[in-house]
C-alpha cells in the first residue's frame, strides 16, 4: 500500500491518471525509445514543470524547474542517488557515479586533483595523437557520403579515457573493441529493464533471457576493466615507472599522473584500497569517461555539418590560432583560446546533453513552492527539458551557438543549464570533456569540411543520450 502521507503531499502535484495498485506504471509501455522525450514534454506541458508519477507505491516527481534544480544539487546534505542508478550498481559498483555520504566523500577528495589543469595539460598531447589516428582513418575511406560516425567516434573516445586515465594504450580505434559494442549491448538492457516495469524485480529478471545476455555483458566489461589494472600494476613494475605525488612539482610538466595510479597508491585510514575498490573507480572512469564524450561530439558534429555558418566560423578561428601547418597540433592554450568552437560545444550540449537525466532520493523533507516532497520520494531533474524551455532560451530548439557568447541568456539562474550537473556532485571530468571536445573538433575540422546527410537524428535515452538512426556526418576533405 501507499504511504499515506506521500498520497497526500503527492495530491499537490499534478500527474498523468493513476491506475488503482500499478500507479503510472504502464506510461512507457509499447512505447518506442525515440517516444519517451516527446511523451515527457507534453506531460511537462500538461502538468506543469514538476509533476508526479506513481510507479507502484514508489512515487517519483519529475522535473524541469531550475528552481528545484538549485535547491537539490546546491543541498550540502543532498547527496544520494534514486533507482534511475539501481541496475547500473552490479557494473559500476560503489564508484563515485553511485555512492554516497561519507565513501563518496573521501573517494572524490581522492580523485579530485587528478583532474587538475596540470595534469589535463599533459593530457592534450594524448588527445592529439589519437585525434590524429581518427582522422588518417578517415583519409584512408577516401569516401565522401555521410556515414553514421558513432561507432569509430567511440572508439577514439576509448582509446582516450584508457590512456590518460588508466596510463595503459589500448589501440581500440587500430583493432576494434569488444568492450565498446558491449557497453553498448548492455546499456540497451539496462534501459530496456527500466522501461518494462514489470522486469525490475529481480525474481522476474531473472528468469528472463535478458538475464543471460546480461551476464554475458557484465562477465565481458569485468574482465576488461580487471585486465586493464593488471596491466598498469606490471607496467609499474617492469618499467619501475615511479608514481610522482600529486604536489610533486614536476607532475604535469614532466611526469603524467593516471588516475589509476592514483587509486593504486591510495590509503583510507592507512589501508590500501582493495582490487574491488579499484576495480570500482575503473569501470566508473572507463564508462563515464567515454560513453558521455561520444554522444557530445558525435552530436556537436552533426550540428557543425548541418550549420555550415557556423562550421565556417570554427574553420576560420582554429585556423587562425593554430595556424593552417597539418603538422602542427594545437597546445593547451590554443584550446583554451577557441571561444566560439566553445560556444559550438556549450549550444550542442544544450540541445543534446549527453546525460539527459539525473535523480536523487531525497534525503529530507523538502518544502518546495508550499509542497512538501517528502524524504525518500525519488526526484528525477530532467536537464533535456529545462534546455529546451522557451522560458529561459530564445528559439530552444533552434542552433545558436551565439548565445553562449555573452553570457546573453534570459536567464540569471546558473541552474536553468547544467549539462554537467551542479554543486558539489557535479561532473568531475567535465574540464577534461571540454577539452577532449576541443581538441576533436579543432583536428577534424582543419583536415575535412563536414557535409550533411539527410538523415534525421531520432533521440532516444540509452543511459546517455543517442540516436536510434545513428549520427551521420559526412567527411570532404580540405586539401582536395
Ligand atoms: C560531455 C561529456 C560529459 C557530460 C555531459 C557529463 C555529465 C555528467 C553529469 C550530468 C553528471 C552528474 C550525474 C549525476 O548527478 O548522477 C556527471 C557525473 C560524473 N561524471 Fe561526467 N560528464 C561528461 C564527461 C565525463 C568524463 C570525461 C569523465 C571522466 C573522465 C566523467 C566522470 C564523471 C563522474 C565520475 C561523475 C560522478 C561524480 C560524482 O558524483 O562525484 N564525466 N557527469
Amino acid at each position: 500500500f501507499k504511504d499515506p502521507r506521500k498520497v497526500k503531499c503527492a495530491n499537490l502535484f499534478a500527474g498523468p491518471p493513476t491506475f488503482p495498485i500499478i500507479g503510472n506504471s504502464l506510461l512507457y509501455l509499447r512505447r518506442k525509445p525515440e517516444d519517451v522525450m516527446p511523451l515527457i514534454q507534453y506531460y511537462f506541458d500538461t502538468f506543469g514543470d514538476t509533476m508526479r508519477i506513481w510507479v507502484f507505491k514508489r512515487l517519483v516527481i519529475l522535473t524541469k524547474d531550475p528552481r528545484l534544480f538549485e535547491i537539490l544539487l546546491s543541498n550540502q546534505r543532498q547527496l544520494t542517488k534514486n533507482n534511475l542508478y539501481e541496475h547500473l550498481y552490479e557494473w559500476l559498483g560503489n564508484g563515485l557515479l553511485i555512492s554516497t555520504g561519507q565513501k563518496w566523500f573521501t573517494r572524490r577528495k581522492i580523485i579530485t586533483p587528478t583532474f587538475h589543469f596540470k595534469i589535463l595539460q599533459q593530457f592534450v598531447d594524448v588527445f592529439n595523437q589519437q585525434n590524429r589516428v581518427f582522422v588518417n582513418k578517415l583519409k584512408e575511406m577516401k569516401s565522401v557520403q555521410p556515414f553514421d560516425i558513432y561507432g569509430m567516434v567511440t572508439l577514439m573516445s576509448l582509446d582516450i579515457i584508457c590512456q590518460t586515465s588508466m596510463g595503459v594504450e589500448l589501440n581500440a580505434q587500430i583493432t576494434n573493441s569488444e568492450y565498446a559494442q558491449t557497453v553498448r549491448e548492455m546499456t540497451y538492457v539496462i534501459t530496456n529493464r527500466m522501461m518494462q516495469f514489470w522486469k525490475r524485480p529481480d525474481v522476474i529478471f531473472n528468469l528472463s533471457k535478458d538475464k543471460v545476455l546480461y551476464d554475458k555483458y557484465l562477465e565481458v566489461l569485468h574482465r576488461f576493466t580487471r585486465n586493464i589494472i593488471e596491466k598498469r600494476r606490471e607496467m609499474i613494475v617492469n618499467e619501475d615507472i615511479e608514481i610522482p605525488d600529486l604536489d610533486d612539482e614536476s607532475v604535469g610538466m614532466k611526469k603524467r599522473l593516471a588516475l589509476l595510479d592514483v587509486l593504486l597508491k591510495s590509503t583510507v585510514n592507512g589501508q590500501p584500497l582493495t582490487n574491488a575498490e579499484i576495480a570500482e573507480e575503473v569501470d566508473t572512469f572507463m564508462f563515464e569517461g567515454h560513453d558521455t564524450v561520444t554522444a557530445a561530439t558525435t552530436f556537436t558534429l552533426y550540428l557543425l555539418s548541418q550549420h555550415p555558418e557556423a562550421q565556417q566560423k570554427v574553420y576560420e578561428e582554429v585556423n587562425k590560432i593554430v595556424g593552417d601547418d597539418l603538422d602542427v597540433y594545437p597546445t593547451y592554450n590554443q584550446l583554451l583560446d577557441m571561444k566560439y568552437l566553445e560556444c559550438c560545444i556549450k549550444e550542442s550540449l544544450r540541445l543534446y546533453p549527453p546525460v539527459p537525466m539525473i535523480g536523487r532520493s531525497m534525503d529530507e523533507d523538502l518544502d518546495f513552492d508550499g509542497k512538501i516532497i517528502p524524504a525518500t520520494v525519488n526526484v528525477n531533474l530532467s536537464i533535456y527539458h529545462a534546455n529546451r524551455d522557451p522560458l529561459y532560451f530564445d528559439d530552444p530548439e533552434e542552433f545558436k551557438p551565439e548565445r553562449f557568447l555573452d553570457k546573453v541568456l534570459k536567464n540569471e539562474n546558473a541552474f536553468v543549464y547544467v549539462p554537467f550537473s551542479a554543486g558539489q556532485r557535479n561532473c568531475i571530468g567535465q574540464k577534461f570533456a571540454m577539452l577532449e571536445l576541443k581538441s576533436t573538433m579543432c583536428n577534424i575540422l582543419r583536415n575535412f569540411e563536414l557535409t550533411k546527410s539527410d538523415v534525421e537524428l531520432k533521440i532516444m535515452t540509452q543511459m546517455t543520450l543517442k540516436s536510434s538512426t545513428g549520427v551521420h556526418v559526412g567527411f570532404k576533405p580540405r586539401w582536395q
